[in-house]
């Protein structure tokens, strides 16, 4: 058996479709300790949320599979908490009883109603949401519905938090506000994350590793980056670090160039491409954040 804490073993998945079995993945192995932030990145229908259900027990694998802590994944669960793109709220409960729902089926038998009501308010407090935690969803804004489900999440103390485009339908402004209050959170709770994300910036910026997924059919693991990048990261001060911008550079390379098949011969990347790749850095918008208000962040333009 694997050492490491969550370990994805020779995964592959065949979907039935009316003309046929469609190979979705093939063979993804990837071992992640715990602590570790991990993004996945790929082009849009490669296979990453497909990978995200397998881990989270909603799909089954047609073979291999996954290891959490040293036991098998063969259903959804609590320790395995997800984060979907589009904070999937109960929109008749406040922010509180969203976040108390989750937390009384992990903890009923094991807290008294007034350690689980503290508990509750740490984890809104943590996505800076006590000031609105008696509101329902239609009431608070979509990155204020995104904190909830997070802190929703986060609640239940899982043992890999899985996160789905989290900040996908965010502005850039709330988005690049989340990103740090997650970096924050990772800090003090040091979780084990799966994150999906089509943003190369969010990937470098909030990773241990990216996994860069190839192109599906039949996707699976194309290359893996390091992020080397001490913490705690502070964006503005990483626009310039020539370090991060290299793994930027190196994501983009893989995006635009290196996306097939791990044995299938690369192209040596053209000077074209390579100033494309260039260029698209260079005409990334810098963004500065003013002081956050209590709802969502102001903006100085840089
Ligand atoms: N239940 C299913 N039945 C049939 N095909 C499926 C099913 N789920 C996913 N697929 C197919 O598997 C492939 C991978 O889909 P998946 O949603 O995992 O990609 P993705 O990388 O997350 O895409 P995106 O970035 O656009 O969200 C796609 O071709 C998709 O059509």
């Amino acid at each position: 058996m694997s050492s490491s804490y969550l370990s994805i073993e020779g995964v592959s998945i065949e979907f039935p479709t009316p003309n046929g079995p469609f190979k979705a993945l093939d063979s993804v192995d990837l071992k992640i300790n715990k602590g570790e932030f991990i993004s996945l990145i790929g082009h849009s229908g490669c296979g990453k949320s497909t990978v995200l259900n397998i881990v989270a027990g909603l799909y089954q694998a047609t073979d291999g599979g996954v290891i959490l802590d040293g036991k098998e994944v063969d259903e959804p669960g609590p320790e395995r908490a997800v984060v979907f793109q589009n904070h999937s709220l109960l929109p008749w409960l406040t922010a509180y009883q969203n976040v108390e729902l989750a937390v009384k089926t992990v903890f009923k038998k094991t807290m008294s109603k007034a350690e689980m009501r503290d508990w509750i308010e740490h984890h809104l407090k943590l996505v800076h949401m006590d000031h609105a935690m008696h509101k329902r969803p239609d009431e608070i804004s979509g990155g204020m519905k995104q904190r909830v489900g997070i802190a929703r999440a986060l609640a239940m103390q899982p043992k890999v938090l899985l996160m789905d485009e989290p900040f996908g339908a965010l502005d850039a402004l709330t988005r690049a506000h989340l990103q740090d209050s997650l970096m924050e959170i990772q800090n003090e709770l040091n979780n084990t994350v799966i994150m999906i994300t089509h943003d190369v910036d969010e990937a470098v910026l909030l990773s241990d590793r990216i996994v860069m997924m190839t192109n599906g059919p039949e996707a699976t693991v194309g290359q893996i980056l390091d992020i080397d990048l001490p913490r705690p990261r502070e964006r503005l001060a990483l626009a310039d670090d020539p370090t991060y911008n290299h793994y930027r550079a190196e994501v983009l390379r893989f995006l635009h160039e290196r996306h097939a098949k791990p044995d299938v011969p690369m192209d040596t990347p053209s000077a074209d491409e390579a100033e494309q790749a260039k260029s698209e850095q260079a005409a990334k918008p810098e963004l500065k954040l003013a002081t956050a208000t209590k709802d969502e962040p102001q903006v100085v333009n840089g």
